[in-house]
C-alpha cells in the first residue's frame, strides 16, 4: 500500500493529501476512481450518488486500511441542499454524475438534456464561486460525426487522418437534424463544455474536462433482469455480454459497421488519477482519453468477445466446442432496438497530442486482453444468477 510513502508530482513536488468531492462516485468511472483512489493515494473522498453498490466494497467493513478516508453521502445532485457544502469542504470536485446511456438519449431526451446540462449548472457555479477546482467529465460524443462521414463513399479523402481524426483543439463538433434525439446528450454535453470554459475565461475557474472514448471494464452498466429492469438497454459491452451469457445471438445495430476505439478502464483511470495530482499540468485543458489503437468494427467486437467467450467457456466452464451457438450475430434495424430518433457516430479515433504533452500518458491493454479480463469478471459476477433466471423463465 503506498498511502504511508509521499508521492510527487510530475515535476518532482510532493502531493499533499487532499480530499475530493465526487458526484457520480458509485458509477462504473467512479467505482474504479474510488478504488484507486483508496488502494494508492492518501487522498479522502466523499462519495456522492443515490446508489452505492459498486462501492460498497470500499466502504465496508469498518476495519478497511482506508477506512475514514472515504465517505458516501447518498444525495440526489437535482435537489439537495447539501450538495454546496461538500463542494465547499473539498479541494477538488469531480463530476461524473450523467445519464449516459444512448438508449435514453431518444426516448428521454429532456432527462437526458436535464441530467447532461442543467443538473451541471449548480456544480459548476458552486466550484466557480467558492474557488475550487473542478473536473468535469463530457464525451467524445461531443464530436458527433466525422467530417469525413459527409464526403462521397468512394472519396480518397475518407483514408486522410484529417478528415476522421478527434482533436481537441481544432475538430468541429457534428451533429445530426434535431429530430435525431440521439444527438440531445452531446449537444447538452457540449454546452456545459461552454460554460465551464466560459467560466475559466471570465471569472478564472480552475477546470479540466476529459472526454473518455468507450471506456469498458467490469461494473460496467448491469445486466438486464439482473441487476437492471429486464426491458433495458446498457451500452454495449454489456449488450453483447449479456447475450453470450444467455447463449442468444449477439445484435448487430445497422449491421454494426460503426467503428469505436475502446480503452481499458484501468489504463483510463491512471490518465485521471494524473490529472488530480498535476493540476499545473491539468488546468484549463480538454483532455482526450481513449486508446486509438485499439479500432474496430461493432461487427468485429462481436465476434472478438464471441471468441474470448467461446474460450473462456472451454478453460472454465467446462463446455464442449460442439455447443457453441451457431449464429453468433443477428442485425437489427436502429429503429427496432433504439427506436425513433436514433443516430450514431461513424467512427472515434482520438488524437493523443494534448494528454501526451500534458500528462505523458499513454493506454497500454489491448482489447484482446481488455475483453478477456473483463468476459472473467462477466461470468464470475452474472452467469450463476443468469442460469438460474433462464431456469426460472423456463419452469414458469
Ligand atoms: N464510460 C464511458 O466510456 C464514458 C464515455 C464518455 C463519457 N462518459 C461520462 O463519464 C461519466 C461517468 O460515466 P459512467 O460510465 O461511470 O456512468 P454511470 O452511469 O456508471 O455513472 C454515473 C453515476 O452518476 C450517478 N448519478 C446520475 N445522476 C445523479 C444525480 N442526479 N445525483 C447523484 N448521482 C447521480 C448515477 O447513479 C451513476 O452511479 C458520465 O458523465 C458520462 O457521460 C463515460
Ligand atoms: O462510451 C463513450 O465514449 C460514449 O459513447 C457511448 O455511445 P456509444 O459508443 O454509441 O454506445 P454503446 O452503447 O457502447 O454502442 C456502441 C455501438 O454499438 C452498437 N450496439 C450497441 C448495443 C448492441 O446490442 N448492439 C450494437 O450494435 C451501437 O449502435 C453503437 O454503434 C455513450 O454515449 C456514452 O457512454 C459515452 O459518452
Amino acid at each position: 500500500m503506498a498511502t504511508s510513502s509521499a508521492r510527487v508530482d510530475l515535476d518532482g513536488n510532493t502531493i499533499k493529501p487532499f480530499t475530493i468531492c465526487m458526484i457520480g462516485a458509485g458509477g462504473f468511472i467512479g467505482s474504479h476512481l474510488c478504488e484507486k483512489l483508496m488502494s494508492e493515494t492518501p487522498h479522502t473522498v466523499l462519495a456522492v450518488d443515490v446508489y452505492n453498490d459498486k462501492i460498497k466494497h470500499l466502504l465496508e467493513p469498518d476495519s478497511l486500511p482506508w477506512a475514514g478516508r472515504i465517505q458516501f453521502h447518498r444525495l440526489n445532485i437535482k435537489n439537495d441542499s447539501r450538495l454546496e457544502g461538500l463542494i465547499k469542504c473539498s479541494d477538488l470536485t469531480v463530476n461524473l454524475a450523467a445519464i449516459c446511456t444512448p438508449a435514453d438519449y431518444n426516448t428521454r431526451p429532456l432527462d437526458t438534456i436535464y441530467s447532461n446540462f442543467i443538473d451541471a449548472l449548480p456544480v459548476v457555479k458552486y466550484c466557480s464561486e467558492n474557488n475550487k477546482r473542478l473536473i468535469h467529465f463530457s464525451t467524445c460524443e461531443v464530436y458527433g460525426k466525422t467530417i469525413g462521414s459527409y464526403l462521397p463513399k468512394d472519396s480518397p479523402l475518407r483514408q486522410d487522418p484529417a478528415y476522421y481524426i478527434l482533436k481537441e483543439d481544432t475538430s468541429p463538433c457534428i451533429f445530426g437534424s434535431i429530430e435525431k434525439q440521439r444527438w440531445s446528450y452531446a449537444c447538452a454535453k457540449q454546452l456545459i463544455e461552454r460554460l465551464i470554459y466560459a467560466e475559466g475565461a471570465e471569472n478564472g475557474l480552475e477546470f479540466t474536462i476529459v472526454r473518455p472514448f468507450n471506456w469498458i471494464g467490469p461494473r460496467m452498466d448491469f445486466i438486464p433482469g439482473i441487476d437492471g429492469p429486464s426491458e433495458g438497454v446498457p451500452r454495449v459491452l454489456a449488450c453483447f455480454s449479456n447475450n453470450l451469457l444467455r447463449r442468444e445471438p449477439l445484435k448487430l445495430v445497422d449491421g454494426g459497421e460503426s467503428q469505436r476505439t475502446f480503452v481499458y478502464i484501468k489504463d483510463a483511470i491512471e490518465a485521471v488519477l494524473l490529472m488530480i495530482e498535476n493540476p499545473g499540468r491539468a488546468n484549463g485543458h480538454i483532455f482526450n482519453v481513449g486508446n486509438p489503437n485499439n479500432e474496430v468494427t461493432v461487427r468485429q467486437l462481436a465476434e472478438m468477445m464471441t471468441k474470448v467467450n467461446f474460450l473462456y467457456s472451454l478453460v472454465y466452464a467446462k463446455v464442449s466446442g460442439e455447443d457453441s451457438i451457431e449464429s453468433p450475430t443477428i442485425d437489427v434495424s436502429s429503429k427496432e432496438f433504439y427506436g425513433e430518433g436514433y443516430d450514431d457516430s461513424d467512427k472515434r479515433i482520438p488524437d493523443m497530442t494534448i494528454i501526451n504533452k500534458q500528462l505523458g500518458w499513454d493506454p497500454k491493454t489491448s482489447l484482446w486482453d481488455l475483453l478477456e479480463s473483463t468476459l472473467t469478471y462477466q461470468h464470475r459476477t452474472y452467469a450463476e444468477a443468469v442460469k438460474q433466471s433462464i431456469a426460472k423463465a423456463v419452469a414458469n
